[in-house]
């Protein structure tokens, strides 16, 4: 790369809702908006977020190949093969995918072998500089290529990478899907306590509030074990206690196990589609 990573131009194909995340992430982080090109079929989606970061935009593919130094494909995996055919990706350093299932053999082919292929794992906390992602490297990624990952995810937030691709899909269940069982599970303690007399607004703030105070005691000291957290808050014979006795009886462990499983499952069904 002959460019600073902060110099560079960081192109997406694709300008969805994780493209969208990363970019506002980035932004937010610092990185110049008018080093950040970014395409779509139409128009709509590009105009708004022009217009919000100040980024550039196209409707060509082929356009953000060849302003940018890194491309992020972050089209839905079924639309990989069509978004990248006949790209010319020879002034590309590295092409990072973003897309659930599809593995770098795939995407190998896909680009016809032009470019250094990373497979990545986002989630859209990214927005807010508090992504999780995980990164795989393909063989022919060099040290350079992998930076350029790092610099990417690294402006908005948490990177891991894993040496074996078939992680990968758990890495999908664990970080790219998971803020969404979060939001669920937090839409479901706002109902109960709506359903307990309390106004909307207040049991929202109540309960994210808490949610990211978890996280927070949590993310802050990492030498003190979950469990002890747990332990901390549950009195014995306390109400803490009659919430997670029923949780366990409703059998959230194998809830949350079985909802694992079944992204990951998902994720090797569109490795093969
Ligand atoms: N949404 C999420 O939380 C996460 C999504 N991902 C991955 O990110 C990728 C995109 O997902 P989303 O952003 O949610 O999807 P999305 O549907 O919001 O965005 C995809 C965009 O690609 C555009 N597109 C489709 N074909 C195109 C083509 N040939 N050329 C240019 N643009 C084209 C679509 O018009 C759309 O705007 C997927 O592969 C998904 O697996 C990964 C982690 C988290
Ligand atoms: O639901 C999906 O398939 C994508 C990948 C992870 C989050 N969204």
């Amino acid at each position: 790369m002959t460019v600073s990573l902060e110099q560079s131009t960081i192109g997406f194909i694709g300008a969805g809702n994780m493209a969208g995340a990363i970019a506002r992430g980035l932004v937010k982080k610092g990185h110049d908006p008018q080093r950040i090109i970014m395409s779509n079929r139409s128009s709509g989606k590009l105009e708004a977020l022009q217009q919000e970061l100040g980024i550039r935009i196209t409707t060509n593919n082929q356009d953000v190949c060849r302003s940018a130094n890194v491309v992020l494909l972050s089209v839905k995996p079924q639309m990989m093969k069509d978004a990248l055919a006949g790209l010319d990706f020879t002034s590309v350093d590295c092409a990072i995918s973003v897309a659930a299932g599809l593995p770098v053999a795939k995407l190998i082919e896909f680009t016809a072998e032009q470019v250094a292929i990373i497979r990545s794992m986002p989630n859209t906390p990214s927005i807010e500089l508090c992504g999780a992602t995980g990164l795989y490297a393909s063989q022919s990624v060099r040290e350079q290529h992998q930076r350029a990952a790092e610099y990417v995810f690294g402006a908005v937030g948490e990177f891991a990478w894993v040496d074996d691709e078939g992680l990968m899909d758990t890495v999908t269940a664990l970080a790219g899907s998971s803020p969404a069982y979060f939001f669920r599970f937090m839409e479901t303690l706002i109902d109960a306590g709506v359903k307990q007399g309390m106004d909307q607004d207040t049991a929202r703030k109540l309960v994210v509030q808490s949610a990211l105070g978890a996280a927070t005691l949590i993310k802050n000291h990492p030498d003190i074990a979950i469990s002890e957290r747990r332990i901390q808050v549950t009195s014995p014979n306390g109400t803490t206690a009659a919430a997670l006795d029923s949780l366990e009886e409703s059998g959230i462990a194998t809830m949350a196990e079985a909802a694992v499983n079944a992204a990951v499952k998902r994720g090797k069904e569109l490795s093969q589609s």
